[in-house]
């Protein structure tokens, strides 16, 4: 589920003016999606160009691309990342709604584990307060307990069906996932707090305070907001 209008091109503006803030000798993690991809193309010029970094994705999407444009990869096994760039469904200040790509789970694990998180968004995904429906990774089995939970926690659960394959969005982890609507969400931590105890959901696309600067990308610029 994607909720953006915003052209390609702030997206493309807000994703290289991130990879602008790559130094030589940092490891990068590598979000997933239309506007993190403009930023993992940049550092696969940069590369060519001579910048030592190397990358970790968090998806098939975002390794495939780090592999096409000559990116070398790494673990999470194997380094920590200085930084991490990638993008939002929706921002409020520094909470973000991520996960329209079904990824929110790798990316949560990378983006917390680097040094400073980088996100890029174009302005159609700014709000005032955030009301995108929560994307929820669910194990199979689990989905009945967790659209339950969900309900009581005053969502509205829907298993997001695949495009060009008959039947639900399986993650790059084997799970589905529940889209779930809250409405405008009065307090983002709160909600993360009961998302993140439900046994069963894997990780839920609530970001809360965890992205460190913003580029956001229009029609004639780049507004860079930090936190
Ligand atoms: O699961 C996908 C990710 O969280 C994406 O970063 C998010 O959906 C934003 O993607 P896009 O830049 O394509 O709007």
């Amino acid at each position: 589920m994607k909720s953006t209008d915003g052209s390609d091109a702030a997206k493309r503006r807000a994703g290289e003016a991130a990879a602008d803030r790559v130094d030589d000798g940092m490891v990068v993690g590598l979000g997933t999606g239309s506007t993190t991809a403009h930023a993992i193309r940049a550092l696969g010029r940069a590369v060519d160009a001579g910048l030592d970094v190397r990358g970790i994705p968090t998806s098939y999407q975002s390794r495939a691309l780090a592999r096409e444009v000559g990116i070398p990869l790494t673990t999470l096994d194997e380094a920590t990342p200085d930084v991490a760039i990638d993008g939002a469904d929706q921002f409020a200040g520094n909470d973000l709604v991520k996960g329209g790509g079904a990824a929110h789970a790798r990316e949560k694990v990378v983006d917390a584990s680097a040094d400073r998180l980088l996100v890029v968004a174009d302005e159609s995904k700014r709000a005032e307060r955030l009301d995108h429906p929560v994307p929820v990774e669910v194990l199979p089995d689990a989905v009945p307990t967790v659209e339950r939970a969900v309900r009581e926690a005053g969502g509205e659960p829907t298993l997001r069906t695949a495009e060009r394959k008959d039947g639900p969005v399986v993650t790059d982890n084997g799970n589905l996932v529940l889209d779930c609507a809250f409405g405008t969400i009065d307090s983002p931590g709160d909600l993360a707090t009961t998302l993140s105890t439900q046994p069963g959901g894997v990780e839920h696309g609530l970001f809360v305070g965890l992205a460190d600067t913003l580029y956001v990308g229009s029609g004639d610029g780049v507004r860079v907001e930090r936190y």
